[in-house]
């Protein structure tokens, strides 16, 4: 090829970038039809015409490439694709489209590398439930008197605690739920007045040995509550220990796996106790399946006829949303009178009768703020069991921004930035607002949404190298939150810091074949709640660079 012919096809490849960049539909249609081979070149730094056109939101254009078969996948000098691109510059419909037309399987506003499955406080999953053993009452009085089976005790709801600081003397002491054996709650257990739940078994892998012998091998985990204080028939060893009064805040301080088995106790104790009559009849109950029912003592009840849902432990959903304003970079938080002062929050609302998840935000967010809402998609979910709802997390995204504010239900509402909603979950009181704790799902929610966009194309490509290595090494954990606020500061060109946390630290000295002293790192608490640290970000580094 001649140097006038390549200068000749650039020329054509340059002019066609332009055409789609600029969103003019009918001259890209027309270089097409003359050279489909325009579909997949690229100009500086890898930009292709779909790029462009994703990054200035010409959803025509973008429809027209695709159909003629241009190839969505490729990635430009920065790793990014045109879904990335569309995303990154706030053209949700645009990265919605780029998405799901095809084999992407990429849910239309969430992040594109994220499982949707729940990380939320309250709801990790201990025990193995085994509802099967529920009508088992042979095997349930067996494993209440077995030695291995674990008791916890609540009073009016109240879990019993202990305290044991860590080992690790940088982490505070954490609250324990008490574990008794059926000796230490054997006064309790005879008492008429207490209310016992199954809770489940521990998981674990069937060992061979335990098949073979009569025992299951099963550890089983029962929660009691009773009205009277129990404290002087409890045998308790440990001095530090007590029933933990004032569940808000105090349960939030029980470590993840626990908080879990607190939500199943909690929930089921906390129906027995309010619903200890029959709702059809009024008469008196009995508790059955492991405390999972409770049937009408009433001859010829109706709730004795079929299946009542009157006979089984309740749950009310609760819909709570982050509402994104249009223009992608704003979110909507409401507080209600009773917030902490300066707390902001996302919109809540009880599902009603007869209504869809969908319908619920709708129509909650439009009662609340007068904002009406377009696609919304679920996110995650929480139970809740003060006393038993179960929060259902969604992004929704606005159609009109105006805010009317229902003062009968909340005291303000308001669009917040980007930016402030950064430093609200980094600064802590040094921000315009402040946020619910990380173990809420509002808090939740909010960092999630932050977390799924990088806030500056300078960053981007550091972002992008660090978080492919962290893929590579699977355990390797950047905290994308810490990131985030830390190519905040490369952007302003204060300092430049990246986060890791403390379990993966010795990871990335053994990938950058480094020690921990040489990469100058410092300790830091992040604000997900574990111990971290910090390292000046060089781009000298040697595998980094080479991404
Ligand atoms: N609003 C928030 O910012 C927020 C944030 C996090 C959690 N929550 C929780 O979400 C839940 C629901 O939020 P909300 O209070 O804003 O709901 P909401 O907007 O539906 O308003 C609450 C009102 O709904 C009525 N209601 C309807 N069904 C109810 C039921 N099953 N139980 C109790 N009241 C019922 C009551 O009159 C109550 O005062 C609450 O438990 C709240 O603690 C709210
Ligand atoms: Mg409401
Ligand atoms: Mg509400
Ligand atoms: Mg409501
Ligand atoms: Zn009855």
């Amino acid at each position: 090829m001649t140097s006038v012919q390549m200068s000749a096809k650039d020329e054509m490849v340059e002019q066609f970038l332009d055409y789609a960049s600029r969103g003019d539909l009918a001259k890209v249609s027309t270089m097409i039809s003359h050279s489909s081979q325009l579909l997949n070149e690229s100009g500086r730094q890898g930009w292709t015409a779909l790029m462009l056109a994703a990054r200035n939101g010409h959803f025509d254009v973008i429809k027209a490439l695709l159909l003629n078969g241009c190839n969505k996948y490729l990635a430009n000098k920065s790793g990014q694709t045109a879904y990335d691109i569309a995303k990154f510059w706030g053209h949700r419909h645009i990265a919605r489209f780029l998405a799901s037309n095809g084999d992407v399987t990429l849910p239309g506003i969430l992040p594109s590398n994220k499982s949707t499955e729940t990380e939320t406080y309250f709801s990790k999953e201990y025990l193995n439930r085994m509802s099967d053993k529920r009508t088992d009452s042979e095997w349930l009085s067996a494993k209440q008197s077995s030695p291995e089976t674990v008791f916890i005790v609540f009073h009016n709801l109240d879990p019993f605690v202990t305290t044991e600081p860590e080992e690790r003397n940088d982490i505070q002491p954490q609250l324990k739920l008490y574990r008794f054996g059926g000796d230490s709650v054997k006064e309790v257990l005879e008492n008429s007045d207490t209310v016992v739940v199954f809770l489940g078994v521990e998981k674990q892998e069937a060992s061979p040995s335990s098949l073979v012998s009569n025992k299951d091998g099963l550890i089983a985990w029962f929660a009691l509550n009773t009205k009277k204080n129990p404290t002087e028939s409890l045998k308790v060893t440990a001095s530090n220990s007590f029933f933990l009064t004032n569940p808000m805040p105090m349960l939030l301080m029980l470590n993840e796996d626990e908080a879990g088995i607190v939500a199943e106790a909690r929930s089921v104790l906390a129906w027995h106790s309010r619903y200890s009559f029959c709702p059809t009849c009024g008469g008196k109950t009995k508790v059955d399946e492991g405390g999972y029912k409770r049937t009408c003592l009433t001859d010829g009840c109706r709730s004795l006829q079929g299946i009542h849902n009157t006979c089984y432990p309740r749950v009310d959903p609760v819909v709570i949303m982050l509402v994104l304003h249009p223009d992608g970079n704003r979110c909507l938080l409401g507080r209600k009178k009773s917030f902490p002062q300066g707390m902001f929050s996302c919109l809540a609302g009880f599902i009603e009768p007869g209504e869809t998840i969908e319908n619920a935000v709708r129509r909650e967010v439009l009662e609340e703020s007068g904002v009406t809402i377009g696609p919304v998609q679920y996110v995650s979910s929480q139970p809740w069991p003060m006393p038993s709802s179960l929060m259902i997390g969604c992004f929704a995204v606005a159609l009109s921004t105006d805010i009317k504010v229902d003062k009968n239900e909340i005291e303000d509402a308001r669009w917040f930035t980007r930016q402030e909603v950064i430093d609200a979950l980094v600064k802590g009181n040094q921000a315009v607002f402040s946020m619910p704790p990380r173990q809420a799902i509002a808090h939740y929610l909010v960092k999630h949404w932050i977390e799924d966009s990088t806030p500056c194309v300078y960053d981007w490509v550091s972002y992008k190298r660090l978080e492919m290595l962290s893929q590579m090494n699977g355990s390797l954990y950047l905290c994308p939150l810490e990131a985030t606020a830390a190519f905040q500061n490369v952007h302003n060109r204060s300092h430049s810091f990246v986060c890791v946390h403390a379990s993966s630290l010795w990871q990335l000295c053994a990938e950058l074949s480094v020690t921990q002293k040489e990469l100058g790192t410092e300790g830091y608490d992040c604000d997900c709640g574990s111990s971290a640290f910090t390292f000046k970000w060089s781009t000298t580094m040697p595998q980094m660079a080479s991404g």
